[in-house]
Parts: structure tokens; sequence; C-alpha cells
């Protein structure tokens, strides 16, 4: 229940948005932040599994002292647009937005109003199947209630759409019904694991012989590296509860970011290490990761490991084509664009990366937009020249990647924001779960070590879905 006072302040503002409203002949999104007791966020992605169901996302950032969990899409933005424009058409609505919108109470980092969305890969691929139909070039929610949990702090955050007709008691019980549902009583988690009925590894020939085609288009200078994926489908007996499967991503990887997007009846679930950018006021930060190699068994074999790819010159080579072009990127819209001169590693569950963070201050007149638009895809999950690489991807890989290695990720009103790769991903359809992974393709790749590396970046998912090791 809200309390005397604080009702009598609600309504007021309520009020007072509902004037707005009329005054400006435009609806007023109305922001309700308050500091909250902690709870699991993962709790409200239960909670609200049936009544606002298809519209949920989750987003935890790895050393989770950043978690977002929003329900109910109070707005959608969406487009179909094939070129860069997507990005640009979402940031122009949200930007007129801004004007319309009205925040009561405490807001910090990552509370109030925002987008939680993301990106197809290519948008100019074109799809045969629709198993990425409800997932468009571009996908954003405004939800209607949303927890975020900042270091030790907890917001609750309830949006609404204001129109100029809408009743002051029907908003005000709409707001206290949100906070009452937010406060029910926390259940256990109750599902199982369904059983595993099958698994299908595709096109093992045909993605062998693409690997071996890149390799030699590359030898002939047509590219310099080209990123190619490809997918395994899982099918259980019964309905795969998304609950349960971020619980047991986040108990395995503490190094990643775990994110969940749900439209309608599918929901994009994953758990990257890789971060695209985040913007937190003029600072702006990526990372360039790239280069695997496995985990060893123990201490000494993990370092060894560790020290063998730090010093492979096929891995390094992958890595320094990402370094160049990211911060060439960064050139563009940042000043003092900071980076390291070699790599270091980024050891996840069970693979280990080449890692080079970079770190800039957004120019003028440049916004976080401005630099997805600009890294996506990095060579890291397109390859280079991008335009070439692309191209070779779009023609010659056997599969849809839908959302798989693209952006994912939230902005907010004052455009802070994060993005990250969805790599290490599956898209989750029922009772059938895709998986996906990929790898960089250089002169010297040899294809079987490559399906190697995939099979050991899809081993967290598959394990989290209760199913078995690739064979
Ligand atoms: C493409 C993926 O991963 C990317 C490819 C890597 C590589 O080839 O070494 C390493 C990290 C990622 O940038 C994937 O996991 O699907
Ligand atoms: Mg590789």
């Amino acid at each position: 229940m809200i309390t005397l006072h604080k009702e009598e302040t609600l309504k007021n503002e309520i009020l007072h948005v509902l004037n707005e409203a009329k005054k400006k002949k435009h609806p007023i999104i109305f922001s309700y932040v308050t500091k909250v007791a902690q709870t699991d966020p993962l709790q409200i992605f239960s909670i609200f599994a049936s009544l606002h169901k298809g519209k949920r996302f989750f987003w935890s950032t790895p050393e989770q002292n950043f978690i977002l969990c929003g329900v109910g899409t109070e707005m959608t933005l969406t487009n179909d647009q094939d070129s860069v424009h997507r990005f640009y058409t979402i940031e122009a609505i949200w930007n007129e937005w801004k004007h319309y919108t009205h925040v009561f109470g405490q807001k910090d980092y990552g509370s109030g109003p925002m987008l939680f969305g993301g990106f197809s890969f290519d948008p100019k691929k074109e799809n045969k199947s629709s198993k990425w139909s409800e997932f468009s070039s571009a996908r954003f929610h405004l939800p209607c209630l949303m927890v975020t949990k900042h270091d030790e702090e907890m917001y609750l955050t309830i949006n609404k759409i204001v129109h100029r007709d809408d009743k002051l008691e029907e908003l005000f019980q709409h707001f206290e019904s949100y906070q009452n549902m937010f406060k029910r009583n926390y259940i256990p988690y109750k599902e199982k694991n369904p059983s595993q009925q099958d698994k299908k590894i595709y096109y093992q020939e045909k993605w062998l012989q693409t690997v071996q085609k890149a390799t030699e288009l590359i030898k002939a200078n047509r590219f310099e590296k080209v990123v190619l994926a490809r997918e395994v489908l899982l099918s259980f007996d019964q309905p795969i509860p998304i609950n349960l499967v971020l619980n047991k991503l986040k108990k395995t990887l503490s190094t990643s970011y775990l994110f969940a997007f749900e439209v309608g009846k599918k929901c994009f679930v994953g758990a990257t290490p890789e971060r695209l950018v985040k913007k937190k006021g003029i600072q702006v930060f990526s990372t360039c990761l790239a280069g695997s190699i496995k985990r060893g068994k123990n201490k000494i074999e993990d370092d060894l490991l560790g020290e063998q790819l730090l010093h492979d010159p096929k891995n390094l080579l992958e890595h320094e084509i990402v370094v160049r072009m990211i911060k060439n990127a960064f050139e563009k819209c940042c000043d003092e664009v900071e980076t390291k001169d070699s790599p270091t590693l980024l050891k996840t569950q069970n693979i280990q990366h080449l890692y080079t963070p970079i770190k800039g201050k957004i120019k003028n007149g440049f916004s976080l937009m401005d630099v997805v638009e600009k890294l996506h895809p990095t060579p890291a999950l397109g390859g280079y020249p991008k335009k070439e690489a692309l191209q070779f991807i779009r023609d010659e890989e056997p599969m849809e990647r839908g959302w798989y290695a693209a952006p994912i990720g939230w902005i907010d009103l004052e455009d802070n924001g994060e993005f990250v790769v969805a790599i290490r991903s599956t898209l989750i359809d029922h009772r059938q779960a895709y998986l996906f992974a990929g790898c960089g393709i250089v002169q010297d790749s040899i294809p079987e070590e490559e399906w190697k590396e995939t099979e050991i970046k899809l081993g967290p998912m598959l394990y989290a879905l209760g199913g078995t090791k690739d064979e």
C-alpha cells in the first residue's frame, strides 16, 4: 500500500502530468521511481510470467552490480529498415519523447524511463524461415515496470503513458496496483529442467567447406578476416523455462553479461563476455575481444594455454584486426582515445580470449547510437573490410543470424546506456532452442580447429539448457 502522504503527492503529480498532456496536446510518459528493498530481480521475471508473458527482459553485468528486469511494454519502437536509418529512427523517436517525459522520484543511473532492445545482425539478409520474424531489424521496449539493482541500491520504476483524457483516479489505481504486484510474496522456483529429446547439428560439411573457401579468398586478398557461425537445435519434451536457464547461466558465468529479451512466444537469451559499447555521461568504453583457446584442466595447464594464446600469430592477427577497426571508429566520435599496446587474457568459465579494453570521451554532437552504428559489426563478429566480409556471410553462411552477434542493450533519457554483442546465445521457441556460435577466420585458419572452437563456445549454453555436450 502507498502511504497517505505519498498517496497525496503522487495524485498531485499525476494531476500535474494530466494538465501538461492537455497543454502540450501530446501524451506524456510519466515515470514513477522509488527506492525499494533489495530483491532478486529474476523473481520479478517469474512473478510477471503470465501477466506480461512475451514482454519481459533481463540484463546483468559481469560483476552483477547492475541488473535490470523489465516487464510489459508501455511503448514499443520497431522498424525494419535495412540501412543505418534503423539506428537513427529509434534514436529520433526517443529524442522526441524526451520533450514529453516526466520523472517523479529519486532517479539514479539505470532507473526511470529507458528503452531496452536491440538490432538484427544484418538487415539486408533475406530470411527464408520465420524463426526470427518477431525480432525486427530494430526493436525496443519501454517497460511498464522495471527494477534496477545498482550496487547496493534497488529502484522500482513504473512507466505509464498519460493521455489528456485519462482519469486521475484510474491512473492512480494503475500505479497502486503495480506497486502491490511488485510487493507480492516471492515464490520459490518450481520449474524442472525438461528432458532433451533431440539434438540437430546442422551442415557440418558445408560449414567446414565455407571456412576453407574463406581462407582461400583471404589468401587472394578479397578480405582479411570473416566471422563464420553455425547453429545447433535442441528439442525438449516440455516448454523451456527461461528463469531456469538464466539462473543456471548466472551461476556459471561470472565474467559475462546475461541478457534475455522476450518477444511473443520467443525469447532470445545469452551470456556474452563482449561489450560493444558503454556510455556513462561523456565516457565511452568498448572491448576488443577476439582470439580464443580452451581453459586448462588445472592452473599450470591453464597458464600454459594462456601464454600460448598470447603469442600465437594466428590469434594475434584475429585480435589485431578488431583493435585497429574499433580504435578507428572511436577516433571518429571520441576524444582522448586510450587503448593498450598488447592484449591481456579474459577468461570465462570454459574459454580464454585475447582482450583489449578501449575508452574515450564522446565528442560534441555524437551520441551512444552513433557509436553503436559505427562499431556494428566489429571484425569480431563480421570481419574486415566490413562490406566484403558481410557480403560473404550473407551469401555463404548456411544460417540466419537474426539477432545473434548483433547489439542488444539499453538507453536512457540522458543518453547513458550499454550494448553488448549477442553471442553465446540461444533463441528459445517453446520446446526448442537454437544455439549459435561462430569464430574469426583468418588466412591460417584450419576448418576442423575452428569447428572445435565453436564447440567450446556452445558448451555453457548447452549446459544451461540441460543439454548434453557437443560430440
Ligand atoms: C563469434 C563469436 O565469438 C567471437 C569470436 C572469437 C574468436 O574467433 O576467437 C572470440 C570472441 C568473439 O568475438 C561467438 O562466440 O559466437
Ligand atoms: Mg577465433
